[in-house]
């Protein structure tokens, strides 16, 4: 990582799953615990970010005060009090130059939280909109990134910066909605996987396999095709059919899920969580 992120200070405001996996990566990059700070009212999750090692508090003014870079990391639901209490009780003391504002929250528009965001005295912070994914977590991210136009281009290098340290996949925008397919793509796509697997397990203990070696074959052959897709050359389409031998067991496999309309199912779930994103924003947002 660029000195340029490491001599920043970090606030999260909500310390959930999310923060967790971000900072995790932080970390494990060799950033400073005692540059971010977290703000969190739940004193289970306060503790989780305690234990990691970087300053807690309770009151996310203080938070939002000390930073030069904020990631909103709550739930879309509070995006709006979080925002309007960030704008009247940090962002108004700090006069014009106000930090970055980095939010993850799925949907909310950059429009709504600048928004809210805004002191009485007509100062807003930079937005830039991030969606991760967990495996941030082990620094195995991916994440799509939108910024607003009065982002630098030293800010949006801090944004890369930052992201460098959790994901291997980071794409630009330049449209916002599209943030919402990122989110029905790879914000959601870890959970798709996951319930892959476990429906997996299920077939293949009801066909007489132990629980523990299906899950063992099924979570290594998640990571095996993974790793074949992320690091060799080629497509998956020709992976996929490096796996499928005439009249073989495979082409019986993908035909069974072929007549079961796989591409529509999968199509139509995408869409589904890009809708709820957007509708997320609509709903939330202002109108
Ligand atoms: N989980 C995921 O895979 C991904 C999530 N996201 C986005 O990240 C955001 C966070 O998600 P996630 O980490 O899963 O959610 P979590 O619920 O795990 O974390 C949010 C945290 O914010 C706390 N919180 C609630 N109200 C406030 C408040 N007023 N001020 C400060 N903190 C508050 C919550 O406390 P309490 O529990 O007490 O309410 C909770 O600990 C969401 O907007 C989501 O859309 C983006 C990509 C992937
Ligand atoms: O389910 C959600 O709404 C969030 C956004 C992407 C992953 N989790």
């Amino acid at each position: 990582m660029a000195p340029d992120l490491f001599s920043k200070k970090i606030s999260f405001i909500g310390g959930g799953n999310m923060a967790a996996a971000i900072i995790s990566g932080l970390l494990a990059k060799g950033f400073e615990k005692s540059s971010i700070m977290v703000s969190e009212p739940w004193d289970v999750n306060r503790k989780k970010m305690a234990d990691l090692g970087v300053k807690t508090t309770t009151d996310n003014a203080e938070a939002a005060t000390v930073a030069d870079l904020i990631i909103l990391s709550i739930k879309p639901q509070v995006a709006k009090t979080v925002c309007q209490e960030l704008a009247s009780k940090a962002f108004s003391s700090q006069g014009s130059s106000l930090p970055l504002l980095v939010s993850i929250a799925a949907g909310i528009t950059a429009a709504s939280l600048k928004e809210w965001c805004t002191t009485k005295e007509g100062a807003s912070p930079p937005i830039v909109r991030v969606m991760p994914n967990t495996p941030a977590l082990l620094g195995e991210g991916a994440s799509g990134v939108y910024a607003g136009s009065d982002v630098t281009s030293e800010q949006k290098e801090q944004v890369n910066q930052l992201l460098q340290s959790v994901s291997h996949a980071i794409e630009w925008v330049d449209k916002e909605s599209l943030l919402d397919v990122v989110t029905g793509l790879s914000g959601s796509g870890p959970a798709y996987f996951f319930a892959m697997v476990e429906h997996l397990v299920t077939s293949a203990t009801k066909l007489g396999l132990s629980e523990e070696q299906a899950t063992r074959l099924a979570t290594q052959t998640c990571l095996g095709a993974g790793k074949m897709m992320v690091e060799g050359s080629d497509p998956p389409a020709q992976l996929r059919n490096n796996v499928t031998s005439p009249n073989g067991t495979t082409q019986a496999g993908l035909e069974s899920f072929e007549a079961s309309g796989f591409a529509a199912i999968v199509d139509k779930a995408v869409k589904a969580a890009t809708d709820r994103g957007e509708e997320l924003g609509r709903v939330l947002g202002f109108q």
